[in-house]
């Protein structure tokens, strides 16, 4: 896992569901919401997403262990999040950012092994070398072995879910060390779906 740090108070922030295709959705998202400790962040669920704010690990850390509660029901399970740093204005939960670096979520038993594919997108906004921060980071995600090809908009990654969102987080704070004022990074991450991957 990567140790780089984003500057004093950079808080991130994480706006996702989580879509379990059962008619038990609703047990599903409610049991994965309950079992994370959020204790290190900012967290508000509504009726449509849920939003976490605070240092990158622990929003990395917080959204990995809800998609991996609700993918461990079995069901073919999709992450759908946007992750954002420098948002203009985003100051309301500094009181977080004074955390420790101790991930709460680290352990997440066999869960973390569960297969899953992932189609992910950088935004570095506020820079002219937008294509070189992606080149970047997709050369990052193949030497690491999860990149499994480019489909229109996106970058693919198959794998873990440890390694998936190990790779989502190198990403995001690699592109944010560069000149890049304001970062999104959106991520769609499939577990136990039906249909077969494409040939690479
Ligand atoms: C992570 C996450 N947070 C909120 C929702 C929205 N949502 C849809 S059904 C449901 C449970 C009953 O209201 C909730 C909260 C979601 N899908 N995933």
């Amino acid at each position: 896992m990567s140790e780089l740090t984003c500057g004093t108070s950079r808080i991130v922030g994480c706006r996702f569901s989580v879509f379990p295709m059962t008619d038990r959705f609703v047990e599903v998202i409610m049991d994965a919401l309950k079992s994370v400790n959020t204790g290190k962040v900012w967290i508000q669920t509504d009726d449509v997403s849920t939003c976490i704010r605070g240092r990158a690990e622990h929003v990395f850390d917080v959204t990995r262990a809800i998609f991996a509660y609700a993918a461990a029901s079995g069901v073919h399970t999709i992450f759908n999040g946007t992750y954002s740093i420098g948002c203009p204005g985003d100051t309301e939960a500094d009181v977080y950012m004074s955390e420790d670096s101790e991930r709460l979520n680290r352990e997440i038993g066999k869960n973390a092994d569960i297969d899953t594919a992932c189609q992910f997108a950088l935004y570095p906004l506020g820079t002219d070398h937008y294509m070189d921060v992606i080149y970047k980071e997709v050369h990052r995600a193949k030497e690491k072995g999860t990149f499994a090809g480019s489909v229109h908009y996106a970058s693919r990654l198959d794998g873990s879910i440890s390694k998936v969102f190990e790779s989502l987080e190198d990403a995001f704070l690699h592109a944010i060390q560069s000149d890049s004022s304001h970062l999104v990074m959106t991520a769609v991450v499939s577990a136990h779906s039906p249909s077969a991957k494409p040939r690479p």
